[in-house]
């Protein structure tokens, strides 16, 4: 269903790509559920293929269902789960179940063997009856045409061998794979590739889904969160709003649309179903994920860390715009498109930046503080929308909270509307609030709701005040 279950007064999802379980119950403890996050997409925590060279989408390769990568083990998952849990943050698993893997014959990091020339996984176990070879319609057996629809649901993705989510027996397997992860505590799930599975097969799965269970916290009665990876930025016959009965649905054109709009934030005053991206309801919003960031499958133009100015700019219109749940991609540096992770996970510098090769963009101060201020404003309508026809833009929500952007190269200074009580309020971009002090400027609120604002065109180029950041 299409509510991230999270626990009160959080937000946002942070995609700890590669991270293994330990240094991720580590985060939560220590960073994500202090800064009001409200949960994290983890990586694939099935039993995948190795792959020569270890690139990243080796994960993306299944050889059975038991919960053994190089992330982590059954009983690490297990407590990062509860260790997550316990401040907050939920965790939320990449489920790859459209296909297993390919490459002949070999061994998986568990210990599981599969073959591939006989769809022969013992590890599940799967067998040639649980394919669809039979159903393919091209001589390949391959996705030849993303145009036709049969063609993209019962073919090989990339010649991966295509389960039959028809078969009985293949739902018996996604079910009790997907209810082991919420026993575990477990929220929901991003489910990968489901552009390559009929709707009406993953309807089944999902309905067969246990509840979320009240021992590890959750209300009776609790249904799984689901997104559902669909790539569609048009021109594909297969649409997003096929599969909006069932979860959210990743809204490509969200990052697409910032992205080619990067000196057009004027424009931004009806953003959503406006510019033709699905109901709000449905959507699951972010600025890159770990695909297109490398270029890869879902490509086009996306902002990324490798653009840090813009990067902290528009993920905070997205923590602040009230459209979609919003995911932040944390990344680590790469040098050609199929790198796998750095050796050793991140290190955590004094500044409280990551080092060994892990970017963090989570950790940002001008990203991270984005979470309480996207939790404050939950539920709050856009209010007092400000621009001046050029790159320069406010608006409120509700009276809770207040932005301003700048991406003139002039200084904005200007006397705006917050929508906020009168008060002195921590500038949450230019500083940190913690421990009630605020070390950043601090902007002044007047009995009517109008502040002085002054914002030069430098690395901070926007301003962010809520009402649980006073000065
Ligand atoms: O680039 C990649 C992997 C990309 C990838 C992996 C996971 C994702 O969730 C994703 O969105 C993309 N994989 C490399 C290398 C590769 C891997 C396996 C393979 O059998 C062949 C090649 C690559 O060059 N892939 C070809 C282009 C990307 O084609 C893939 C897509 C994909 C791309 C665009 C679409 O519009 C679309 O509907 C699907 O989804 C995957 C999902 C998977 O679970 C595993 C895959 O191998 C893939 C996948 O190859
Ligand atoms: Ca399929």
């Amino acid at each position: 269903q299409w509510d991230p279950n999270f626990a009160p007064g959080r937000a946002g999802i942070v995609h700890l790509f590669e991270w293994h379980w330990d240094t991720i119950a580590d985060e939560c403890g220590t960073f994500l559920g202090p800064n009001k996050f409200g949960g994290v997409q983890i990586s694939p925590p099935n039993e995948n293929r190795i792959v020569e060279g270890r690139p990243w989408w080796e994960r993306y390769q299944p050889v059975s269902y038991m919960l053994k990568t190089r992330s982590g083990d059954r009983s690490a998952f297990k407590d990062m789960v509860n260790r997550c849990n316990a401040v907050g943050v939920r965790i939320f698993a990449d489920v790859v179940i459209n296909h297993m893997c390919r490459g002949g014959t070999g061994v998986g990091i568990g210990g599981n063997s599969f073959d591939t020339n006989i769809q022969d996984f013992p590890g599940v176990p799967y067998s040639a009856l649980d394919f669809n070879d039979n159903k393919c319609p091209t001589a390949s057996g391959n996705i030849e045409n993303y145009g036709n629809v049969n063609q993209v649901r019962n073919c090989k993705l990339e010649r991966l061998p295509d389960l039959d989510q028809g078969n009985d027996y293949v739902r018996g397997k996604i079910v009790i794979f997907t209810n082991d992860l919420t026993s575990l505590g477990v929220a929901g799930f991003r489910v990968d590739a489901a552009k390559h599975m009929w709707p009406g097969d993953l309807k089944v799965i999902f309905n067969a889904l246990d509840d979320l269970p009240t021992e590890k916290g959750f209300p009776s009665g609790t249904r799984p969160f689901i997104v559902q990876e669909v790539i569609d930025q048009g021109g594909e016959p297969i649409k997003a709003n096929e599969y909006f009965s069932l979860g959210r649905v990743t809204e490509f054109k969200y990052g697409l649309n910032l992205a080619s709009n990067l000196d057009n934030i004027q424009y931004l005053e009806n953003f959503g179903e406006d510019w033709g991206m699905m109901p709000e309801g449905n959507s699951m919003v972010f600025l890159n994920n770990h695909d297109n960031q490398r270029n890869h499958g879902g490509g086009g133009n996306v902002i990324t860390f490798e653009d840090a100015k813009n990067l902290k700019i528009f993920t905070a219109f997205m923590m602040a715009w009230p459209y979609g749940v919003p995911r932040i991609m944390s990344s680590y540096h790469f040098s050609n498109t199929d790198e796998g992770p750095p050796e050793s996970q991140r290190s955590v510098n004094a500044d409280g930046s990551c080092g060994n090769g892990w970017v963090c963009e989570h950790r940002w101060r001008q990203i991270k503080n984005m979470a309480a201020f996207s939790a404050v404003a939950s539920g709050q309508p856009v209010k007092n929308w400000w621009d001046n026809n050029d790159n320069q833009i406010a608006f409120s929500r509700g009276d809770k909270a207040f932005i301003a952007i700048n991406k003139k190269s002039q200084t904005l200074h200007r006397t705006l509307q917050t929508g906020m009580p009168s008060g002195q309020y921590c500038d949450i971009i230019s500083g940190n609030f913690q421990n009630g002090i605020c070390n950043g400027q601090c902007i002044t609120v007047d009995d009517s709701g109008y502040a002085n604002v002054r914002i030069p065109s430098n690395e901070n180029p926007f301003v962010a005040i809520h009402i649980d950041a006073p000065c």
